[in-house]
Formats: structure tokens, sequence, C-alpha cells
């Protein structure tokens, strides 16, 4: 015990942020006054902290058995610098592997993916819209110019994708794991598509349907609570899928990448937008940290590396034209949204009360000050990425003039992509 006190001491003075620890004995080391201050109330989180499980950590603070205080800056500042393993160094061994897929295949039913997803979005509403932008896109923005607001990089995003599509006047356009629909409400109203959403979210679905019917888009804008597996629609033009394949699951993602194939025409083109992997090896981060997220944030929640994307798309028979990966805007997009957490923790408190009893809500709103804030670190630190990834369902059919190839919508140059067609 000694000897781990002396080495957490000698830590604590080697961070780039002071930081006082008060231990469960009373006994206080550190500075007298840090920029973070940690109140440690039991015994197993004191070994997390002295051996830089931050994860640990952190699900120690949304259970009380921790108090924090400090900026959020400050907080994940220290956090990384506790570390002591790469959190994206993964096991490779056949074992470890052959287990990680079979977990992934439990985890995604039909039955659980409704309960996780669920779990996640039905959380409150009115609790996202108080850090999301107006139009409450829940994924990376663009800053097109760094000067951009959030509001402002999140409408450069949906045009930034609508854009790689090469989005027409009266395509038919299908986004799966439409959030709140932005997306397709911004297809339609300045593209002119015929769109259509997919949540699992209940919440989501009833925002959206009034959403459509305010903005009078009835007749061209729909949405459809299902599950992506359970879609047997005619072949779409043109289709997007924006922070969804983290949901699917590495043992699912070759059968969702055929159900994007088999919903687009051929020739047609989809935008693949998520987070990735940094490592080859990690279906979740090291030192705690998937545990606290598939705990607290998203069950069921898998990354998986760009390479292994692309590895399914192509088995799908999608081939993929374009690949960007916004990683830093990732980050800028997290520490927007976390910042506007910050500003507003009475309010967010207020939110979470009305659902439900004050010890959940104090828990959940611990957990999603450190998940904001822990992922603008994440993407920082590259310990993921994040894709934005073009593919084509190529035709290979034959025609009235005889074979055609692999054609597609895809235009010769990228250009297209950085002027309104
Ligand atoms: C991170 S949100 C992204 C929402 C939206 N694309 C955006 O950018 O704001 C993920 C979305 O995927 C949806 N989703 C997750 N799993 C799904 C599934 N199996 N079938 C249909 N939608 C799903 C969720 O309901 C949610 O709307």
């Amino acid at each position: 015990m000694k000897n781990m006190l002396a080495a957490l001491e000698t830590r604590l003075a080697e961070l780039p942020v002071r930081v006082s620890v008060a231990l469960p004995s009373g006994q206080r080391i550190g500075p007298a006054q840090g920029d973070v201050h940690i109140a440690l109330r039991s015994p197993a989180a004191l070994v997390a902290l002295a051996q830089g499980q931050i994860g640990s950590l952190g699900a120690a603070v949304v259970e009380g058995w921790v108090d924090l205080e400090g900026s959020m800056r400050n907080v994940m500042a220290a956090a990384t610098s506790l570390l002591q393993t790469d959190p994206v160094r993964g096991n490779a061994s056949w074992w470890s592997q052959t287990m990680a897929r079979a977990r992934s295949m439990a985890l995604h039913t039909l039955e659980r993916d409704a309960q996780q997803v669920q779990f996640h979005y039905d959380l409150s509403d009115d609790f996202y819209a108080l850090w999301l932008d107006p139009l409450r896109v829940y994924s990376c923005a663009y800053y097109r110019s760094s000067e951009m607001s959030l509001a402002q990089a999140q409408q450069a995003k949906l045009d930034h994708i609508c854009r790689k599509l090469a989005l027409k006047a009266n395509e038919r356009f299908l986004d799966i794991g439409c959030g709140w629909g932005g997306l397709i409400v911004w297809a339609a109203q300045h593209y002119g598509v015929q769109a259509k959403g997919v949540t699992l979210s209940r919440n989501q679905y009833d925002y959206v349907r009034k959403r459509i019917q305010a903005l009078g888009l009835d007749g061209q804008v729909q949405v459809e609570l299902c599950d992506y597996r359970q879609m047997a629609d005619t072949p779409y033009d043109k289709l997007a899928s924006v922070g969804m394949f983290e949901h699917v699951g590495h043992a699912n993602l070759a059968a969702y990448f055929q159900t994007v194939r088999q919903l687009l025409r051929p020739g047609g083109m989809a935008l693949i937008h998520g987070i990735t992997a940094g490592g080859t090896k990690n279906r979740q981060l090291g030192a705690g940290i998937g545990e606290f997220i598939e705990r607290y944030i998203f069950p069921g929640g898998e990354l998986v590396h760009v390479s292994a994307v692309l590895h399914d798309m192509a088995d799908a028979g999608l081939e993929m034209v374009d690949t960007e990966n916004l990683r830093p805007h990732y980050a800028r997009t997290l520490w927007t949204w976390s910042d506007a957490l910050e500003a507003q923790l009475p309010q967010a408190q207020r939110i979470l009360s009305a659902q439900t009893d004050a010890e959940r809500s104090g828990r959940a709103l611990r957990a999603y000050r450190l998940y904001l804030a822990g992922s603008a670190m994440g993407f920082e630190q590259g310990w993921m990425g994040l894709h934005q990834m073009l593919v084509t369902n190529p035709s290979g059919n034959l025609s009235a003039g005889g074979l055609r190839g692999a054609q597609s919508d895809y235009p010769f140059q990228r250009e297209y992509m950085y002027s309104k067609g």
C-alpha cells in the first residue's frame, strides 16, 4: 500500500495539470489546491487511479464512489497522462478474437439491438436538444472553415454528404439510422429528393414525423421505425448511413453491407460514415474505457478498424471510390457538445430528474459528462477515427449494347464534391 501511494504521488507530480487527491482514509496527497480534485471513497477506486484504469475510475465517478471537481479539459489532460497502457492495443490471440466474434453475434439480435438503441437514444429528447445543434445532428460535424459554429459545421456536413452523393431532384434517397431527421429533411429541402429515413428509436421516430408535418414535407419525406435488417424496399438511387455501423457489430458487418447493396440500385452510390477503431485488434478501448461505454452509454457498441470495414464492404460487392478521415472534426464537435453540456448542468439535471429518480438521473448526467469529454479526448489522441466512405454498387449487367462492365454514377474526378452541381 505504501509503495502504491508513493508511486501515485510521483505520478501526480508529473501530470500536466495539478491534481489533488483525498484518499478513503481522509489523508491527502498532491498539491493543496489542484486544477482537478479527486475525492476517493473506496479502496477499489484508489487502485484504479494508481493503475491508470481511467475507465474504471470513470465508472466509480458515475456510481458516486469518487467525487471529481475541475474543468473537463483539465480532467481529461490528467486522465491521458495517468494511463499506463495504450488503450488501442488489442489482444490478437485466436481465442480472444473468436470469443469477441461470438459475443458480437449474441449482442446483435433484433430484440437486443432495439433495447440497446432505445437505452441510449430514448433517454430524453430535451436532454439531447440542450447540447446538440438546432437540427439535432448526432454525428461528427464538418468544419469546412475553421471559424464555423457547430450549427454551421453540421449544416456543412449534411451538405458535404449530399454533394458526395451527387443528389439530384426526384432521386429516391434512403438514410439508414436517420436520428432526428437532419439529413433527410436537408436533402429534400436543398436537393429535391424523395427521402426516407429509418431509426430504431421511438423518440426520434415521433420527433421526425412531427417535423415532417410541420415543414409540409409529407409527400416528400418519410420516416419508419424499423431495424435495417427488416427493410424490403425497392432499391434506392442513393443511400446514406451516418453514425450507424458502430451499432451493427463486427459479426454483422458483412450482412449490413449486403443489405446496403440490396437497397441500392445498380450504379447507385452510398455514403457510409462512422467511428472506426484506432487499432486493428481492439473492439473496445482498454483501461476500462470500453466497459464504461458499454455499461453507461452504448450497450452493444463495437469499434471496427477501417480496414475491416472496407474488407466487409468489398465482400458485399460494394466498390469503395472515396474515403475521408474526419477525426479532428469529431474532436472539435465533441468538445463543443461537452462545453454546451458543462454550461447547462443545472438544466440538464432538471430535465433528467423529470424522467427518473434523483439517483439514476445523477448517474446519467455524470456518465454523459465523462463520455462527451472522454470521447473528445479519444479522437484527439487517435484512439478512434471517423471515416466517410463513398461506395458504389457497380452495375455489371448485360445492356442492349452488350457487356457494360462495372459502371456507376461516380464522376471521373472528385472536384464535384466541392461545388454545388
Ligand atoms: C449516432 S445516431 C446517428 C443519427 C443520424 N444519422 C445523425 O447523424 O444525426 C445512430 C442512429 O442509428 C439508428 N440505429 C441503430 N441501430 C439501428 C438498426 N439496427 N436499425 C435501424 N436504425 C438503427 C439509431 O436509432 C440512431 O438513429
